[in-house]
């Protein structure tokens, strides 16, 4: 079985070769090309795989789809979002450990706890 961190930290490790800083060749390579290209080439894919993921998750809700269609377009989601985070110096790593962070705390209890704070200070 595959083991997912270990396939988003090699994908990582190739994005981060592919920076204009180390080399990556816009002329040969898609990730490249968007770093070389900049935030608004691959922040517009973001958005665009984002409506993608909806739009096959909406398919698959009213039985048009399929499950691999809604994986694919969560793939180039996930693909395009670490471009993001590789121009911002960021890895999968601090995405997990922010998961981590998350880890067993409602998301209730966590906006309730947002809540509490904010009032504290407006008081
Ligand atoms: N995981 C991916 C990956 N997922 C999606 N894509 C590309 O992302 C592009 C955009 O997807 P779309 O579905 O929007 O395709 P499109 O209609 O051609 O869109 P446009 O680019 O024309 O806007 C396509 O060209 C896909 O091939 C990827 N390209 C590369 N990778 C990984 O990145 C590595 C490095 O790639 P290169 O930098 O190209 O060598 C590869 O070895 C792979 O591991």
């Amino acid at each position: 079985m595959t083991n997912s961190t270990d396939t988003l930290d090699r994908l990582a490790a190739v994005i981060e070769s592919r920076k204009p800083a180390n080399g990556g060749d816009p002329e040969k390579s898609y990730v490249a090309r968007l770093l070389h290209k900049g935030p608004d080439a691959f922040l517009k894919k973001v958005a665009e795989e984002a409506g993608e993921t909806v739009m096959a998750a909406k398919d698959l809700q009213y039985g048009a789809g399929d499950a691999k269609a809604l994986v694919g377009e969560v793939a180039d989601l996930w693909f395009h979002s670490m471009i993001t985070l590789a121009h911002f110096g960021l890895s999968p790593a601090d995405v997990v450990a922010e998961l981590a962070r998350r880890e067993g705390l409602s998301g209730l209890e966590e906006k309730a706890l947002r809540k509490a704070q904010a009032r504290e200070q407006g008081e």
